[in-house]
């Protein structure tokens, strides 16, 4: 298991907010995630809120912008913040697109040249990471829930899906619900998992659930004035396969809303209210 090396530690709502930078063995370069310590930690060791963030994004986005760290500590959980990439000189990226490379992760395990050598979220988010945090961080082994943002919200969607038992909880904000089907999904899998489209269905929540995916309740808000809502999100597929499967989705269309965290800082204390009684 890799070192971490503290490279940032800011005192907020009572706890602790820290960065760290690791050598990843999954992602095979040096990464950075965040985590928000609650006052409860001092006292003993608490459930852990993962957050995954979306296109464009690092760990910083999320802890800047959304307001959580004051409901994490009157709730007593800790925030787990994953950077969206591996990133670096030496790992591929196109920059001039933000939709594909470093800050595009997608939560997939390329299988494809350049990409497969370092773009491995799918294992570091759900493997790597939790390994880490544990061993390191006042966490209670094992028992953690996931949400995240557009880009992230799908990744929060397919952890879940694919790894039952394995979450309390999971929500998300905007999440592309349909990957395979829209532009930026299409443009990342194409990319990361090659033209064969039957593959990119292990990493689409619309896709697990049809295909039987174990059911585990699924909490998910949208913005009705959501810039990217009628061309890359589809809840519409998503909740057309949860009601043929009986899935429990509570799908809310939150009136007035957009994508940006203005959107996420007036939900986010629901959110993490909701994975708080799931952790309990
Ligand atoms: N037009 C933007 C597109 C990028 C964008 O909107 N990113 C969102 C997530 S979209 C899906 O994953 C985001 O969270 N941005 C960061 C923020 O702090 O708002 C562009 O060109 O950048």
């Amino acid at each position: 298991m890799s070192s971490l090396e503290r490279i940032e530690r800011i005192r907020e709502s009572g706890g602790w907010l820290e960065r760290y930078r690791h050598d990843s063995a999954t992602c095979r370069c040096p990464m950075t995630f965040s985590i928000y310590l609650p006052p409860q930690a001092e006292q003993g060791p608490v459930p852990a809120v993962y957050w995954l963030s979306g296109l464009t994004c690092t760990d910083d986005n999320f802890r800047t912008k959304a307001g959580a760290q004051r409901y994490a500590a009157e709730l007593g959980l800790a925030l787990v913040i994953p950077d969206t990439s591996p990133r670096g000189e030496g790992v591929p990226d196109v920059p001039e697109r933000y939709d594909l490379g470093q800050g595009a992760g997608f939560y997939v395990n390329a299988t494809q040249a350049p990409w497969s050598e370092h773009y491995q979220m799918y294992d570091y988010v759900t493997r790597e990471l939790p390994a880490l945090v544990e061993a390191h961080f006042p966490l209670v082994p094992g028992l953690k829930s996931i949400t995240g943002h557009s880009m992230g919200g799908h990744g929060a969607l397919i952890c879940a899906l694919k790894n039952p038992g394995a979450y309390r909880s999971v929500s998300a904000f905007a999440p592309i619900c349909h990957p395979t089907v829209c532009g930026w999904g299409e443009g990342c899998f194409g990319a990361y998992l090659s033209g064969d489209r039957e593959a990119w269905k292990a990493y689409d929540a619309t896709e697990l659930v049809a295909a039987g995916a174990a059911p585990i309740p699924l909490l998910i808000d949208h913005g009705t004035d959501d810039e990217f809502l009628p061309d890359q999100l589809y809840p519409q597929d998503l909740e057309a396969v949860c009601r043929a499967r009986d899935f429990p989705l509570t799908l809310r269309m939150q009136a007035g809303y957009d994508h940006s965290y203005h959107f996420i800082a007036s939900f986010i204390g629901e959110h993490l209210a909701y994975h708080a009684v799931a952790l309990k």
